[in-house]
């Protein structure tokens, strides 16, 4: 029995499958990465259209009323995830670009969910440890500075609600999770450790998804009292 089981996605396979979700083709979204391609090379940085609707499903999903996102870049996750909230939600986003958030708050108002959003800029670990002492999330979403991701997931974990989930971009780091040799290369070496750290980590319940960059899904398990150095 073949123990690899995944099938590899070709240039059609991708486009096939970025074209079959709820809101595919949505001209906010279309204008957004055309918009953001004009930036150079940085654009890669926006996730793809599947993972924004993913994103608005697993929140419309949980009735999500309180989330946070940490690395807005042009909004594309914002917007996905603005427009997943239940009535009277709120998203609170962190970025330290003001260059790069201007354009995600022009699209944000443009798709009429910039009303639910609350931009913070700022180094985001220093706007974690100065937000209201006691502010929960629902969801959260961390897709920023790769090292800094622990330490976001250290401060994020004791504010969400037991059941919450919070949810890791690029884990797969296009595939270079499996070099042997990552001291060239930091980011990857901290996404390593963080994935081997989630996998043992009693205080979620995770599991590493092989969309886009690969994202990593975890729910903080019900009736745990957060401590850090707990797990
Ligand atoms: C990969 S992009 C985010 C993409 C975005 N989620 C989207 O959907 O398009 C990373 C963002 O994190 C921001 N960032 C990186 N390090 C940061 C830090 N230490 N504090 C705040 N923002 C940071 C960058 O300015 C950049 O906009």
């Amino acid at each position: 029995m073949a123990l690899q089981n995944y099938i590899r996605l070709d240039d059609a396979l991708c486009a096939y499958v970025r074209n079959h979700h709820s809101g595919a083709g949505d001209p906010v979204f279309l204008d957004l990465r055309e918009e953001t391609m004009r930036l150079g090379a940085v654009a890669e940085m926006m996730i793809p259209e599947e993972e924004a609707a993913l994103l608005s499903i697993l929140v419309g999903a949980m009735r999500a009323r309180r989330t946070i996102e940490i690395g807005t870049f042009t909004g594309a996750s914002g917007l996905a995830i603005a427009r997943g909230l239940t009535e009277g939600g709120k998203l609170l986003s962190f970025d330290r670009s003001k260059e790069w958030t201007r354009i995600a708050q022009a699209f944000w108002r443009r798709a009429g969910v910039d009303d639910r959003i609350e931009l913070r800029l700022g180094p985001a670990l220093q706007s974690l440890e100065e937000l209201e002492a006691d502010w929960t999330f629902d969801f959260a979403f961390v897709d920023a500075d790769k090292t800094g991701y622990d330490a976001y997931y250290e401060a994020l974990l004791p504010r969400m609600r037991p059941g919450g989930l919070l949810v890791f971009d690029n884990m797969l780091r296009e595939g270079r999770v499996l070099e042997g040799d990552l001291r060239h290369d930091p980011d990857t070496e901290a996404i390593v450790r963080l994935n081997d750290k989630l996998r043992e980590d009693s205080r979620i319940e995770g599991v590493l998804l092989p969309i886009a960059d690969g994202i990593y899904l975890c729910r903080k398990k019900e009736g745990v009292i957060p401590l850090s150095n707990h797990h």
